[in-house]
C-alpha cells in the first residue's frame, strides 16, 4: 500500500486535540493507516533569513511529523500577508478587506518553494501526496518542477468564490494554472464545483472532457466536492467522556430553568458574529417572553490576531455583546456570556449537549465542522436545533437544520424563535436525519473517497 504524505499549512499531534477544524481532520486521516505529516512548525524565528527554516522530525505512533520554522519575514508575508490578507478575505468574497500589497506575493512563492524543496527529500516513488488549502496552493507546481511525478491531490477547505471575484485577485492566472499541477482538486461543495467550472471555461478557455474533468495549460485536472465531515463515533464517545460530563454537569441546572443558544467559532470576520448579536438582540425585543431566560454563550476563540481586521472585529463584538447586556441583564441575568479564549475540544460536547439551539451562522465558511459536531453531540429523545446559515458549505447537506440568511436580522431573530419554540416531535424527527447525513458522510468517508478517487488515476 502506497504511504499517505499530508502537506499543510498547521500541523498537530494527532493524539492531542486541536483547535480549527483542519488539524482536526487531518489528524484522524492520518491516524488511520500513518503516514507523513509535513508543514510548518508554527515557530516563528525572529532575524532568519527569508526562504530557509530549520526542519524537526518527530514520531507520533503511526505518523511521521516534519516540520519547518519560518523566520518572521516569510511569516508575516507569506501566512499573514498573502494567504490570510488576500486569499482568506477574497475567497469568502470579502474583497473590501482585501490588503493587495504587491510585496506578498514574494513571500507566498518563496515559503512554497522552500516547503517543497524540504519535502523532496522526503518523498518515496510510490507515495500519495495530498496538499490541503489555500497556504500551498502552487505546492504541486514547484513539487513538479522539482521533477516530482507522485500523484498530487489537493483540497481547498475554504469556499472558492465565483469568477469575477476571484478575478480581483492580481495572480489569480497564475494561482488556477497552479491547480493544473495536481491531478485531483477536492472543493468542499457543489457551489464550489460550478465556480471552478465557470472560472475555467471563461478565464483560461478550459475544455469540459465530463462533469468531473476539465483541460486547460495542457494538462487534464479532475475536480469534484468532497464535503469534509467528523468523525461521529468519537465525537458521541467524548460526548460521554469526563471533561464533556463536568461540563455537562455544571451547566445542566441553570439551563434547565433557562434556554442556552450557543456559538462556538475562531473570532473570524467570515463567521458573521456581530450579524447574530444583532440577530439575538432582536430576538429579545421582539420575543420579550425570551427575556430572564434565553442566554447565548459566544464562544469566539483568539485567530489571526497580528491582522488589523480581526482586532478591529474584537472591538465590534465586545461593545455590542456590552450593550445588549447593559441594556437587557439584570442582576440574577445576563443574556450574553462572552469568551475570548479556545475551549478544549474534549470539553465542547458537553456545552452542546446543555444548549437548546445551536447559532451557527457564517456569512461564507467552507464547511462548518461545528455544526456536524453539535448535532453528534445531542440526546436524540431531546435533541437541541440547529439554525444555519444558507451560506456555510454545510447547508448543502443539512438540509433539516433552520437554515437562515444571517444578513436579515429579522429574519434570522424569527428563525431563532421556531427554534425555541420547536415541538420535541418535530427536532425529534430533524435530528434523526441530520445525524443520518453526518453518518453518511463522515470524516472516514471523506479521507477513503478523495484518496481513492486520486489512487485511481493514472498520473497525469
Ligand atoms: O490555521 P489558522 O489560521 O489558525 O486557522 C484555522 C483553520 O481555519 C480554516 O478552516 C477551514 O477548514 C475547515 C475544515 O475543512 C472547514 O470546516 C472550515 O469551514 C474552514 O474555514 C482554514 O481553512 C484552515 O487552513 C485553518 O487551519
Ligand atoms: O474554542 C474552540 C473553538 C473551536 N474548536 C474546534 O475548532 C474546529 C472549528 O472548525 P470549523 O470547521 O467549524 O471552523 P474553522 O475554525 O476551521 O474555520 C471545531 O472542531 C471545533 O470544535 C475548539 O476546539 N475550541
Amino acid at each position: 500500500m502506497s504511504r499517505l504524505v499530508v502537506v499543510s499549512n498547521r500541523v498537530a499531534d494527532p493524539r492531542k486535540t486541536a483547535a480549527g477544524g483542519l488539524a482536526v481532520a487531518l489528524g484522524d486521516a492520518l491516524s488511520t493507516n500513518g503516514g507523513l505529516w509535513f508543514g510548518w512548525s508554527g515557530t516563528i524565528v525572529e532575524g532568519g533569513t527569508p526562504g530557509e527554516g530549520d526542519m524537526q522530525t518527530q514520531q507520533a505512533g503511526n505518523v511521521t511529523l516534519s516540520t519547518v520554522d519560518l523566520c518572521r519575514e516569510d511569516y508575516d508575508s507569506y501566512y499573514l500577508g498573502y494567504s490570510n490578507g488576500v486569499l482568506w478575505p477574497v475567497f469568502h468574497y470579502r474583497l473590501d478587506l482585501a490588503d493587495f500589497d504587491a510585496g506578498f506575493i514574494g513571500g507566498y512563492r518563496r515559503v512554497n518553494q522552500m516547503m517543497a524543496r524540504k519535502l523532496m527529500p522526503l518523498l518515496r516513488p510510490d507515495d500519495i501526496i495530498w496538499v490541503h488549502d489555500y497556504h500551498l496552493i502552487p505546492m504541486a507546481a514547484e513539487l513538479r518542477a522539482m521533477g516530482c511525478r507522485n500523484r498530487i491531490g489537493f483540497f481547498l477547505h475554504i469556499p472558492l468564490p465565483p469568477p469575477l471575484i476571484l478575478a480581483a485577485i492580481p495572480q489569480h492566472e497564475w494561482l488556477i494554472r497552479s491547480l493544473f499541477a495536481y491531478d485531483l482538486v477536492g472543493l468542499q461543495s457543489q457551489a464550489d464545483v460550478d465556480h471552478f467550472s465557470r472560472y475555467v471555461g471563461q478565464e483560461a478557455g478550459a475544455e469540459t472532457l465530463d462533469k468531473h474533468q476539465f483541460r486547460a495549460f495542457g494538462r487534464t485536472v479532475h475536480a469534484q466536492a468532497f464535503p469534509i465531515g467528523i468523525d461521529v463515533d468519537e465525537f458521541a464517545a467524548l460526548t460521554h467522556g469526563k471533561d464533556a460530563r463536568e461540563m455537562f454537569d455544571s451547566m445542566k441546572d441553570e439551563y434547565s430553568r433557562r434556554r442556552l443558544l450557543l456559538g462556538v467559532e475562531r473570532l473570524d470576520y467570515s463567521k458573521g458574529l456581530p450579524q447574530r448579536l444583532r440577530a439575538f438582540r432582536h430576538l429579545l425585543q421582539q420575543y420579550p417572553e425570551n427575556l430572564g431566560s434565553a442566554t447565548l454563550i459566544q464562544i469566539a476563540s483568539p485567530s489571526r490576531e497580528a491582522l488589523d481586521t480581526y482586532s478591529g472585529l474584537r472591538q465590534e463584538l465586545e461593545s455590542l455583546c456590552g450593550s445588549i447586556n447593559g441594556d437587557y441583564g439584570e442582576l440574577d441575568w445576563m443574556p450574553v456570556r462572552y469568551i475570548h479564549r479556545n475551549v478544549a475540544r474534549k470539553r465542547l460536547p458537553g456545552l452542546y449537549r446543555v444548549a437548546s439551539v445551536a447559532l451557527v451562522t457564517p456569512l461564507r465558511d467552507g464547511m462548518n465542522l461545528v455544526a456536524k459536531e453539535f448535532i453528534a453531540a445531542q440526546d436524540p429523545a431531546d435533541p437541541g436545533v440547529l439554525v444555519l446559515s444558507r451560506f456555510a458549505g454545510a447547508a448543502e447537506q443539512l438540509k433539516e437544520a433552520l437554515l437562515v440568511n444571517p444578513y436579515d436580522t429579522h429574519g434570522t431573530a424569527e428563525s431563532i424563535q421556531v427554534a425555541l419554540q420547536m415541538p420535541l416531535a418535530e427536532r425529534q424527527k430533524r435530528h434523526q436525519k441530520l445525524l443520518e447525513r453526518i453518518r453518511q458522510q463522515d470524516v472516514h468517508w471523506w479521507r477513503k473517497t478523495f484518496l481513492q478517487t486520486l489512487t485511481d488515476m493514472a498520473p497525469g
